[in-house]
């Protein structure tokens, strides 16, 4: 089976410091994937590498089998690639139906005005209430975006995403943030996504990563770690140094943890 996301010895250097450092990973379809490690270990710098916004110093990267290295961030999202951003890029006075139908027209190619957000071609109506009941926020659909909750605008930004048919959803600290009831909504919700779209999340608070993720890629400085199923990495003692130091293993991977 093709691989929807392969890094090939990546590696990106920032004057000295190698903040990634020949990472290989593959990510099939439909898979729920992690990228976890401690503060610094290079999960924000290889997620860009993935999404374009930054070039690596050396390796190669695929999606679907395309060699997209040399390619911008706009040309992998119209290859399929979206991605969700830790600070929200919503139109906070515009009705929530609005910034998905926005997204969704883009992707068909078709642009659509700030001014005249209710004018829309046909289809992207469907494909708005569809990605709204995904992300349960059908009931807030005519709210503007600044009425919402915080867990509510990470929610909008899944559906905005969605509405862009990705085959692979980049999710940066999606619960940074929110109430542990609203991380648990949340991780409802990404389960409930569409077999067919893959997700790769970054994201600190191991419970949902635990509950979510059926494979786990570890970084520490820069390298990967560990790279396996949930259970092994739970079981994996470099894992459990890396990010524990001194500290006691049982802590680890408990939700007081706080990690
Ligand atoms: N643009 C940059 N210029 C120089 N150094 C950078 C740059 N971006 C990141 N770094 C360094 O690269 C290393 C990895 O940073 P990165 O943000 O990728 O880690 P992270 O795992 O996402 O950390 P956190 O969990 O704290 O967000 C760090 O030492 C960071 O200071």
């Amino acid at each position: 089976m093709t691989a929807v996301l392969s890094c090939t010895n990546v590696t990106k250097q920032f004057g000295s410091l190698k903040a990634v450092e020949d990472v290989t990973l593959s990510i099939e379809k439909g898979a729920r994937h992690a990228l976890i490690g401690p503060n610094g270990a290079g999960k924000s710098t290889l997620f860009n590498l993935v999404a374009g916004t930054l070039r690596p110093t050396s390796g190669a990267i695929m999606l679907d089998g395309v060699d997209v290295t040399r390619r911008s961030a706009a040309w992998r999202s119209r290859a399929g690639l979206a991605k969700t951003f830790q600070h929200s890029s919503l139109f906070l006075s515009l009705p929530v139906a609005d910034n998905v139908a926005m997204a969704a027209q883009r992707t068909s190619g078709q642009g659509m005005s700030l001014r005249r957000p209710a004018h829309r071609l046909p289809g992207v109506d469907d494909v708005v209430a569809e990605c709204l009941a995904a992300t349960g926020l059908s009931g807030r659909a005519s709210r503007p975006v600044s009425d919402l909750s915080h867990g509510e605008r990470r929610q909008l930004e899944v559906a905005v995403a969605l509405a862009t048919r990705p085959q692979l959803l980049l999710l940066d600290e999606p619960t940074a943030g929110m109430s542990a009831a609203e991380s648990g909504r949340f991780a409802e919700l990404i389960e409930s996504l569409p077999g067919d779209v893959t997700v790769l999340i970054i994201e600190h608070d191991l419970e949902v990563v635990f509950r979510l993720a059926e494979r786990i890629s570890v970084l520490h400085l820069g390298r990967l770690l560990a790279d396996d199923d949930r259970e092994s990495i739970r079981q994996n003692e470099q894992v459990q140094r890396a990010y524990l130091g001194d500290a006691r293993p049982e802590d680890l991977f408990h939700p007081a943890a706080g990690l």
